[in-house]
């Protein structure tokens, strides 16, 4: 398993070395100690999947607020995602910065997003499949988030009129005195 960090602060990608063989192969997904040498959290609290119809959907921006804030791994075991991360905390040098990566059933990609990040994603494919791993419980009266289309962050996301939960398409504008 390799990591790599993004342009946010204390987000990482991890990717796996598979060992083929001739009935396909085998790779190490997640390790805590591999983790923790790099100054991250690998003990995970909850594990969701989350499905989706189709190409085209967007949920997010989702972050939980304090003090609940959430570590997340976020991976695809079917389809392909535009995933994209988005940095809330004040004190940190990407504040406010987005980036994105493509997460898929193919590429095996991990996404380490640290408390304060927001995460969204848009799927690239119908019946795109989302498995996260959270290193705090869920809690819903903390369970917060920003919107998709603020010109505050300027997020580029891949498909036009994305597929949208009453609640995502309802958020406020980012207070502009935070940016
Ligand atoms: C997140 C979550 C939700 N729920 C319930 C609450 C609702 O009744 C239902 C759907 O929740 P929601 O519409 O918030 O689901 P998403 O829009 O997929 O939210 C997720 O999408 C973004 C991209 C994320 O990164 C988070 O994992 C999460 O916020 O599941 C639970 O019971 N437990 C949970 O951990």
């Amino acid at each position: 398993m390799t990591l790599t960090e993004t342009p946010i602060a204390g987000a990482w990608l991890l990717e796996i070395q598979p060992i083929s063989d001739e009935r396909g192969f085998f790779a190490r997904s997640l390790c805590v100690d591999t983790l923790a040498a790099h100054g991250l959290e690998g003990r995970m609290q909850q594990q969701s999947v989350s499905f989706n119809q189709r190409r085209g959907t967007l949920r997010g921006m989702h972050y939980q607020s304090a003090p609940h804030e959430e570590i997340k791994l976020v991976r695809v075991t079917q389809g392909r995602i535009y995933d994209v991360i988005l940095d809330l905390r004040r004190d940190s040098p990407s504040y406010l910065r987005w980036h994105a990566v493509e997460l898929s059933a193919d590429n095996h990609r991990t996404l380490y997003i640290p408390k304060g990040v927001a995460h969204g994603f848009q799927t690239l494919e119908d019946h795109s499949e989302v498995f996260y791993q959270m290193a705090q419980a869920y809690v819903p009266g903390h369970s917060c988030g920003v919107r998709w289309d603020d010109p505050a962050f300027a997020i580029d996301w891949p498909l036009a009129a994305p597929i949208l939960s009453e609640r995502d398409a309802s958020y406020p504008s980012y207070p502009s005195e935070s940016a």
